[in-house]
C-alpha cells in the first residue's frame, strides 16, 4: 500500500516574477526537502484561479495536516480561506509582489528558506478577518488602496514595478469618498484599512503595532492630506511610524459597519472588490487559522 500524503504543496505558476526555470528549480528544491523531512508530500500547480481553495478543502477532508502554498497573498488567501477552523495548518513560501503577510509573520523572504522554515515549523494559531463574506488574512480596505487594487487588476504584467507605476498614476484620478463608522460621520477619508497583519506588503507599515494573535483587527483611517505631504507620508508608511502622523488614526475593533458616499472599491488581501450597495461590515475570526511558524 502507498503511504499516505501527509503534505499538500499548492504553486501559483503566474505568482511574482521568477522565471519558470527558477520555479521549476524551486519544486524540486521542495520535492527534495520535503523527502528528507519524512514527508509524503503532493505538490500540485493551480490550473486557474480559485483552484488553490479547492484544492486545499480537498486536502482538510482527506486529513492531510499540512498545506504549503508558494504564491502571493491573493493565492495564499485562496488557499487559506479553506483551513480556516480546521486542524490543517498553513506553510507560506513568499512568491508574490508584495509579501504582505508572511513579511509581518517575519518569514524569510528567500523561498529555499522559506520552505524549510515552513516544513520544520511549528502550527501556531492566528487570526483572520472577513470583509461581508469576503476572507482576508493580511488587510482589506476601501479608499485609495482599493482603487489601486482595481487599477492594478486591469494591468497585463504583475510585480514590484507594475505596482509602484500604477499606484502614482492611481493617486492623480483618484476621487476620495466620505465614510460613516458605525454611525458616527468619519468624513473623507484617503484610506479605510482593516488590518489582520501590519502591512500591505513590501514593508509598507498602514497598522504599525497591529498585533495578528489578539483578536482584534486594526481600522486605520488616513484623512486627506495635501499634495506636499505625501512624500513625508510615504516615509512614515516604510519607517512603520505612520501612527505619529496627524494624517492617520486607529484603533482596535471585533467589527465596524462602514458606509459610504461612493460606490464600495473595497480589496480583501489586494484582490479587487466590488461590495453591493454602500454599506459593508469588516469583523475578526479570532484564532481562526493555523500558519507553520
Ligand atoms: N493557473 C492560474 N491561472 C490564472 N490565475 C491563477 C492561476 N493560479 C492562481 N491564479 C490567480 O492568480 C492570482 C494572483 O496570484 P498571487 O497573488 O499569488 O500572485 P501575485 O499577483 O504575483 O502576488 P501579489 O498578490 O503579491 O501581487 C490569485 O488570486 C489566483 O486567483
Amino acid at each position: 500500500m502507498m503511504p499516505k500524503t501527509d503534505l499538500l504543496v499548492i504553486i501559483n505558476p503566474l505568482s511574482g516574477t521568477l522565471p519558470p526555470v527558477q520555479k521549476e528549480g524551486l519544486r524540486a528544491f521542495i520535492a527534495a526537502e520535503a523527502d528528507r523531512q519524512a514527508y509524503q508530500a503532493e505538490i500540485v500547480t493551480t490550473a486557474y484561479a480559485g483552484h488553490a481553495t479547492q484544492l486545499a478543502a480537498q486536502a482538510v477532508q482527506q486529513g492531510i495536516r499540512r498545506v504549503l502554498v508558494m504564491g502571493g497573498d491573493g493565492t495564499i488567501n485562496e488557499t487559506a480561506r479553506a483551513l480556516r477552523r480546521t486542524a490543517t495548518a498553513l506553510g507560506i513560501v513568499p512568491m508574490g509582489s508584495g509579501n504582505g503577510l508572511a513579511r509581518h509573520l517575519g518569514l524569510p523572504m528567500n523561498p529555499q528558506k522559506a520552505v524549510v522554515r515552513a516544513l520544520g515549523g511549528k502550527p501556531v494559531l492566528i487570526d483572520s478577518g472577513e470583509l461581508n463574506d469576503h476572507p482576508f488574512f493580511c488587510t482589506a480596505g476601501l479608499g485609495f488602496e482599493a482603487y489601486v487594487a482595481h487599477e492594478f487588476a486591469k494591468q497585463p504584467v504583475r510585480g514590484l514595478q507594475t505596482y509602484i507605476r500604477t499606484t502614482y498614476q492611481a493617486f492623480w484620478s483618484y476621487k476620495p469618498a466620505e465614510y460613516t463608522i458605525d454611525g458616527e460621520k468619519a468624513g473623507a477619508l484617503f484610506s479605510l484599512t482593516a488590518a489582520n497583519a501590519g502591512q500591505f506588503g513590501n514593508n509598507a507599515w498602514i497598522a504599525p503595532t497591529a498585533n495578528i494573535a489578539d483578536g482584534k483587527l486594526d481600522l486605520c483611517q488616513l484623512g486627506i492630506f495635501p499634495t506636499h505631504m505625501v512624500s513625508m507620508i510615504g516615509w512614515q508608511l516604510f519607517r512603520k511610524s505612520l501612527n505619529r502622523s496627524a494624517y492617520w488614526a486607529g484603533r482596535r475593533i471585533q467589527e465596524a459597519t462602514i458606509q459610504s458616499t461612493g460606490p464600495l472599491l473595497a480589496h480583501a488581501d489586494g484582490e479587487p472588490l466590488l461590495l453591493p450597495g454602500n454599506s459593508c461590515t469588516v469583523r475578526v475570526l479570532p484564532g481562526s487559522l493555523l500558519v507553520l511558524l
